[in-house]
């Protein structure tokens, strides 16, 4: 068994509470708020922008030019394709993308973000592949899922979203995962420990990524800036 074959094991009870979060059913029969849909978008836009930084990071680590090229493809695709389904939530929701850019990240955004940040600095490349992957994964699976189940036409208002993550046939996800098993291989087991904890961990921030949004998570205290 390759070790992402592991991982996915272990993280199958988190995989299924994500199908099964109000947000992602929600996509799949249309039924989400506005707030619930520009609350998503404002924290997934700075949410990936800071996933940019860390690619950066990742790639200050990397030792051969197929990983450097990998993370870069991934860059790129964050910038020049990842806006599409972030224009569906906002054309839906009625309000423009520009709109929503620039928010301060709440609680469980900030604490994924930082989940990552600590092993992109701390950790080795496998590490550091370990706590990215939950990122593509859950989608990539979220999205075929919902073709199956929803099996939705150009009608149906999450059409782009769902087709988006769920009809990719270039995974980098599959990349990923080979790599990580290629890693895995030469790992000790204090390491593949470490690389198995950070991906658990990744997982329960995704679940909690969705819930933020579902509930318009929120610092308990709102500040006014001070003049
Ligand atoms: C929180 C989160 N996880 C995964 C993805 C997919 O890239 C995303 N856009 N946002």
């Amino acid at each position: 068994m390759g070790f992402s074959v592991e991982l996915r094991k272990e993280a199958n009870p988190i995989f299924n509470a994500i199908f099964e979060h109000p947000f992602v059913q929600g996509i799949a029969n249309g039924e989400l708020r506005k707030e619930q849909l520009i609350h998503y978008v404002k924290q997934d836009f700075e949410y990936l922008n800071s996933f940019i930084k860390i690619y950066g990071i990742a790639i200050s680590k990397c030792k051969k030019r197929e990983d450097m090229d990998m993370f870069n493809k991934q860059i790129s695709f964050i910038l020049n394709s990842e806006t599409h389904p972030h224009n569906n939530f906002c054309q839906v929701a009625g309000v423009a993308y520009e709109e929503l850019q620039g928010f301060p990240l709440s609680p469980s955004a900030l604490y994924y973000i930082r989940h990552m940040l600590t092993i992109a600095y701390e950790g080795t490349l496998g590490e550091i592949l370990a706590v990215l992957l939950p990122c593509p994964w859950t989608y990539w699976e979220i999205g075929k899922k919902l073709i199956n189940e929803a099996n939705p036409d150009r009608s149906h208002p999450f059409y782009q979203w769902i087709t988006f993550y769920g009809n990719r046939t270039d995974s980098i996800t599959t990349k990923f995962c080979s790599r990580i098993d290629e890693w895995a291989k030469e790992a000790t087991v204090k390491e593949k420990e470490k690389m198995k904890e950070h991906f658990l961990i990744s997982c329960q921030l995704e679940y909690m990524f969705w819930d933020m949004a579902y509930k318009l998570e929120k610092w308990p205290v709102q500040l006014e800036a001070v003049k």
